[in-house]
């Protein structure tokens, strides 16, 4: 623990593999594992979990976790040939112990962790790109939880990519569940064939499943879940040379109460990456 009572602990998961407990002054805290650099555990300083993870999820590769904060790299979905939302979901990642430097406010009160994952010759072949990926994972003392990703190209040769943070949100019963943002946007729908519609000007309210993401979204949406009187704020920032995507996914309808009481709400990047 450091002088302002932020606190980094390193452990073991039961798998023997390292994960990094976040916990600032107030109590709240973040788990983040090093299997997928994947934050698996968000808790407010009541000691409540934001994040959901299936009671199903496998903690160990080659399965993605179901749950947390998946890293969607290089790919996200199914658009490109990889398997369905990359492999860096899938990979072992390291502590970075000496990165290469943020703006100093992207640390200033907060506690942190720098994850880097680079290519196996594996990924190489079926990825032909050499690159860094740096996440660094930040719980601030009022215990927003933010994440900054760093890609670096360390080869000549461009190469395009997307990445997504594939967030569950523990909610409390998706029929008290509104989402604020995506009005009036345009969206891929997955449950019909990726059909292109144009969302109303209402916020979102759920009475079936859905799986869309919408193109061109603002840099904010809030989720309210009025039974829990909790709202969250996703915010994106950076990035430049983007088409940004959201993408909203959501089970559990009908007619049962809490019968998987998640919502994934992501933010989707595609980028150039250049030397
Ligand atoms: O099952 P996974 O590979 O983890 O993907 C989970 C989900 O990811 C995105 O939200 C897609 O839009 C969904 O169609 C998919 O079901």
């Amino acid at each position: 623990m450091n002088n302002s009572g932020l606190a980094v602990e390193v452990s073991k998961d039961r798998n023997g593999a390292d994960q990094i407990l976040l916990r600032n002054p107030r109590g709240a805290s973040a788990k983040v594992g090093l299997h997928g650099g994947q934050v698996l555990s968000w808790r407010t300083d009541r000691g409540e979990e934001l994040l959901f993870t299936s009671s199903k999820a496998i903690f160990k590769p080659p399965y993605a976790v179901r749950g947390g904060i998946p890293i969607c790299f290089p790919q996200f979905g199914q658009r490109g040939s990889l398997e369905q939302h990359g492999f860096a979901r899938n990979r072992t990642w390291i502590i970075d112990e000496n990165p290469p430097p943020l703006h100093p406010n992207d640390a200033c009160g907060k506690a942190y962790i720098d994850l880097l994952l680079k290519p196996s010759e594996d990924d190489l072949k079926i990825w032909p790109h050499s690159f860094e990926f740096r996440l660094r994972v930040n719980l601030t003392a009022d215990g927003n939880l933010s994440l900054i990703s760093r890609i670096r190209n360390i080869n000549c040769k461009p190469f395009s990519f997307s990445i997504a943070y594939h967030t569950y949100f523990s909610i409390s019963d998706i029929s008290e569940v509104r989402v604020e943002g995506l009005e009036t946007l345009d969206y891929l729908d997955n449950l019909y064939q990726r059909e292109r519609f144009t969302e109303q000007g209402d916020a979102l309210t759920f009475e079936s499943e859905v799986d869309r993401v919408y193109l061109g979204s603002r840099d904010a949406i809030a989720i309210f879940d009025h039974e829990r009187k909790r709202t969250f704020f996703i915010k994106k920032e950076g990035l430049p040379d983007v088409v940004p995507f959201a993408f909203l996914q959501v089970f559990g309808i009908h007619g049962r109460r809490n019968l998987k009481p998640w919502l994934i709400l992501g933010m989707r990047n595609t980028n150039r990456c250049f030397v």
